[in-house]
């Protein structure tokens, strides 16, 4: 099996390419299989390296070492392929992907631990042709996350910071707009909302837990749509919206479905995985493709989000690695 490290220097408040690199480099040490550690260029690099890498059709293992955006692009790489996997070692500011683990999510940075960890097939959301593993949004949380980049690398301001900062800009600034909005078919009430989302993951923007029961292996995306709300309450809403309290957000419509379609009378961002899409008519659903994710050996998966009612190990060893 081959290893493939892609690391992104301009993830986080600081490049720590040098240091992955040394990690990579002792996680693959007396192992015996080929490794190559890359540093990414700039935007869409990660999945070039990765579809070249993976066009020589062996056994292929990539790290996605960064922060949400580059295992977004890895996966849109790796996407399809039942020889490539791919994992994510937190470099970045958000890395919201793993919150899904809770606290074993620091286990990730620990690439000696994944070489060989057990693998899982995850479902993928198709946003108007580009994939996500997370969390696809439309409207207020959206224009917060595009709104939070300028705030990140300011000194002091941590990640989740950077978000709360920007959610007063953008409140200041108007809150819903008119969207016609459409379910697995069914038009859903009201012609103006505050937010739209398509949950894979559990986690985004900083840490905000819009679905704490979506599964990212169950065949299904959870769709949570926030109908308009007024100043006074919004900042209420943002509460239980970054709690995973959502269901107690007045008139909340809440789906577990395949497909949601959106019309905009002007032209839209849409936040997939924190990569900026942009359109006046936006699908978001199930895609046909899955990618295959791997994990350290043993830890532990809580399906119930905050609430450990059952935990079970996931181990789903995949028959072509
Ligand atoms: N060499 C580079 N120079 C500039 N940008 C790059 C380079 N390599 C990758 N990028 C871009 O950096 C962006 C941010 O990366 P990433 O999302 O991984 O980090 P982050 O924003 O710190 O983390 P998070 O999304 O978890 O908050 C991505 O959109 C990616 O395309």
């Amino acid at each position: 099996m081959r290893h493939l490290f892609i690391i992104n220097p301009r993830a986080g408040k600081r490049d720590r390419s040098r240091e992955m690199a040394e990690l990579a480099r002792g996680a693959m040490a007396g192992r015996g299989e080929p490794w190559k550690a890359v540093c990414t260029a700039g935007p869409g690099h990660a999945t070039r390296l990765v579809k070249e890498a993976a066009g020589l059709g062996d056994p292929l293992r990539v790290y996605a070492c960064g922060g949400d955006g580059t295992l977004n692009e890895v996966v849109n790489g790796a996407a399809g392929l039942d020889h490539v996997a791919v994992t994510h070692v937190p470099l970045g500011s958000g890395n919201d992907f793993l919150r899904i683990f809770g606290a074993e999510a620091v286990r990730l940075f620990q690439p000696d631990r994944l070489t060989h960890g057990p693998q899982i097939r995850m479902d993928l959301i198709d946003c108007n042709g580009r994939l996500s593993l997370n969390v696809c949004s439309v409207g207020f949380d959206a224009r917060i996350g595009f709104g939070a980049a300028k705030f990140k690398n300011l000194p002091l301001v941590s990640g989740s910071m950077a978000y709360r900062l920007s959610a007063l800009e953008t409140i200041a600034r108007g809150i819903h707009l008119p969207y016609r909005v459409t379910v697995d078919g069914e038009m859903l009430p009201g012609g103006r909302f505050t937010l739209l989302c398509a949950c894979n993951g559990r986690y985004y923007g900083g840490g905000f837990n819009p679905s704490p029961t979506a599964r990212p292996d169950d065949g299904l995306l959870d769709f949570i749509v926030v109908p308009a709300v007024s100043r006074v309450t919004v900042l209420a809403l943002i509460q239980k919206y970054a709690r995973g309290k959502v269901g107690e957000i007045p008139r909340v419509i809440l789906r577990r479905g395949r497909e949601m379609r959106v019309l905009c009378d002007r032209t839209t961002q849409v936040n997939v995985d924190g990569e900026l899409v942009t359109g006046t008519e936006v699908s978001v659903r199930l895609s046909e493709k899955k990618v295959w994710f791997f994990y350290p050996p043993d830890i532990l998966w809580v399906p119930t989000g905050g609430e450990v009612v059952g935990e079970h190990k996931i181990s789903t060893p995949c028959a072509s690695l």
